[in-house]
């Protein structure tokens, strides 16, 4: 296995000791990435065995490992399909190692053996919220409504991070609850800055690819000559301008961690096919009771009726401004992390009608869905560059690879 930087491995980069003009430029600026050999990391895992894996992703497996200084790392092996070039790889991780707040997963390092292309993370000792509290009763973790305020507080200042803070700023594209890992005290971090892409201060928005779990892939096959378009709903995390025309901003981020607060509220995951017609999409839901004035019906029946009601239907109407189908009328994230700790109040008058599914179904293909179809798309486009920053992005079945189930709707067009 040829090995790209041998000189470097176990060892804190410096771009000093590097000779490579080429790998120098790479590695400039990038001064606290830990190189960590494929061997280590195999020593770390077991070989990746497989009682070590605890997480599978689009892009990859997740392994938990003991690194040589004992420290407890999650070892994520990026897959096949997902791997990028050293260039890219290495411009990743610039923007991750340079990127350190309480909410945000800490990147250790990472492998750039050969083929592999590993990234190394501070180990989250209590899992994702989708694993805990929307993991249908399969954990011990008890979220009372004071840790459930916390977590959320926790993710809205990593966000208001990314989006405010850092220069240039950095919309994460993939909020949602399967990225939120948990530490020992159940602090909320955000993970998986693997998608994320700076978006240069003076830009308003990019166009470009989704990524990530798809909320909505818009295919248009060749054999039947774009007769046919095959809608996709997956977790409902996308805001509805990202999943139709690609059109990423961070009102995008806003629109999923609005859907997130509501879930962590609820308890429930925002989708769920189980449930009668109206109740499914929960964000229609909140919607319906929000009109109706019955809000607190939906926080989580596990608390007991143990939460401040006032406190909570705040929270699920903060949820609904995220969520708004015009993407200038969301808040900002801080204003978000002022309203959801009192700071600011939150403005009744200010929450329009959510972006949701059913109404930009009608609205964009004029037909109701003919039938309802399951089906595993493979997702993770590898768009070519060239095809970015067209609308028609996700128009093209293009390259697949990562397996995502998905609820298609197939309809005329
Ligand atoms: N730093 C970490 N500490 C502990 N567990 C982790 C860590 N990173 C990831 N995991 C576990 O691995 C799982 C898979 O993570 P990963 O980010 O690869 O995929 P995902 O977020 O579930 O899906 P997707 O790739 O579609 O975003 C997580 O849900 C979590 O359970």
């Amino acid at each position: 296995m040829t090995c790209c930087f041998p000189f470097l491995f176990g060892k804190r980069i410096k771009s000093s000791v590097i000779r490579d003009p080429d790998i120098d430029e790479e590695f400039s600026g990038i001064q606290n990435v830990i190189l960590y050999t494929y061997n280590e990391l195999r020593v770390a895992t077991d070989d990746f065995s497989p009682a070590n894996k605890i997480g599978e992703g689009g892009f990859g497996s997740v392994y938990k490992a003991r690194l040589k200084d004992g420290k407890m790392a999650a070892v994520k092996v990026l897959a096949a399909e997902s791997r990028q070039g050293v260039k890219e790889f290495l411009t990743e991780i610039n923007v991750i190692s340079e990127i350190e707040h309480e909410n945000l997963v800490k990147l250790y390092g990472c492998c750039v053996e050969g083929n592999h292309r590993i990234l190394v993370y501070n180990y989250l000792e209590n899992n994702s919220l989708a694993q805990t509290l929307l993991g249908g009763g399969y954990s011990n973790i008890h979220f009372n409504w004071q840790t459930r305020t916390r977590i959320c507080i926790g993710i809205a200042r990593g966000l208001a991070f990314l989006h405010e803070e850092l220069r240039p700023h950095i919309a994460h594209r993939d909020i949602k609850a399967s990225n939120i890992l948990l530490d020992k005290d159940l602090t909320p971090k955000i993970s998986d800055f693997g998608l994320a892409k700076l978006i240069p201060a003076n830009v308003t928005h990019v166009s470009t690819r989704v990524a990530g779990t798809m909320g909505i892939i818009l295919l248009a096959c060749a054999e039947i000559k774009q007769n046919y378009r095959l809608f996709c709903w997956g977790k409902g995390y996308l805001a509805p301008e990202y999943a139709i025309r690609g059109q990423l901003t961070r009102k995008a981020d806003i629109y999923s961690f609005g859907v997130l607060l509501v879930e962590i509220v609820t308890g429930r995951c925002n989708t769920n096919a189980r449930l009668p017609a109206g109740e499914q999409y929960l964000i229609e839901r909140t919607w319906t009771l929000y009109e109706q004035g019955e809000l607190a019906r939906l926080v989580d029946v596990s608390l007991n009726g143990e939460f401040d009601a006032e406190e909570a239907c705040k929270f699920l109407k903060i949820g609904l401004l995220c969520t708004q189908d015009v993407p200038k009328f969301r808040p900002s994230m801080s204003s978000v992390v002022k309203m959801l700790t009192g700071e600011m109040d939150v403005d009744d008058s200010k929450i329009t009608n959510p972006g949701l599914i059913s109404d930009f179904m009608d609205l964009k293909v004029g037909v109701k869905p003919k039938s309802n179809v399951d089906m595993k798309i493979l997702s993770s486009y590898n768009a070519s560059s060239a095809s970015d920053n067209q609308d028609t992005t996700m128009t093209s079945a293009a390259s697949t690879a990562a397996t995502t189930t998905f609820t298609a709707q197939y309809c005329s067009p």
